[in-house]
């Protein structure tokens, strides 16, 4: 099968699926790999749409990933996919001490890199988040944004094989 024709086969279900909570084909089309999900590798420049989205830079792709645990949780704007992810990692349920802590910590990592702190919340949980974010808070900041970038293919490859009912998604 050609990448045009995986493309087509994907399209309609791409644009119904919000794969990221403000901007739905971002953290998709970072990471799609079409070898991961059993099609034809190597095709990856046949995906017309798909690479469009770096127009907007990879800091930009970084800045469309809500808070964990912040303003959008409190105020229930989160996608249904980042409500599931936060809250596998039981980031839904913190007390107002600790909810305050991880917004602190949040702020100092966005003014240090300028995007928010990205870790692929279903493969984390309550006690690793803050840690994790204190200790790539001292990362020299390229190789954070590398970090970053890894996390949100994570992201991306575990909604998109959600999507697909596909088991594909390691790692
Ligand atoms: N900031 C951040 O990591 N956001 C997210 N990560 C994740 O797995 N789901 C999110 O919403």
């Amino acid at each position: 099968m050609e990448g045009r024709e995986v493309w087509d086969g994907l399209e309609g279900r791409v644009r119904r699926a919000p794969l990221a909570s403000r901007h739905p084909q971002l953290p998709l089309l970072t990471s799609w790999d079409p070898a991961s999900l059993g099609y034809p590798s190597g095709r990856g420049t046949a995906l017309p749409p798909a690479c469009l989205c770096f127009s907007a830079g990879q800091e930009g792709v970084l800045r469309c990933h809500p808070d964990l645990a912040g303003r959008e949780l409190q105020r229930g704007e989160l996608s249904a996919e980042s409500q599931r992810e936060q809250s596998a990692a039981g980031l839904t349920s913190l007390g107002a001490a600790e909810r305050l802590w991880l917004a602190e910590l949040n702020a100092q990592y966005r003014a240090r890199f300028g995007f928010p702190f990205v870790p692929a919340a279903r493969l984390s949980d309550r006690a690793a988040v803050p840690s994790e974010r204190v200790r790539r808070l001292h990362c020299p900041p390229a190789q954070e944004l590398s970090t970053t970038l890894g996390e949100v293919k994570k992201i991306g490859r575990r909604r998109l094989a959600d999507l697909l009912g596909s088991h594909a998604a390691e790692p």
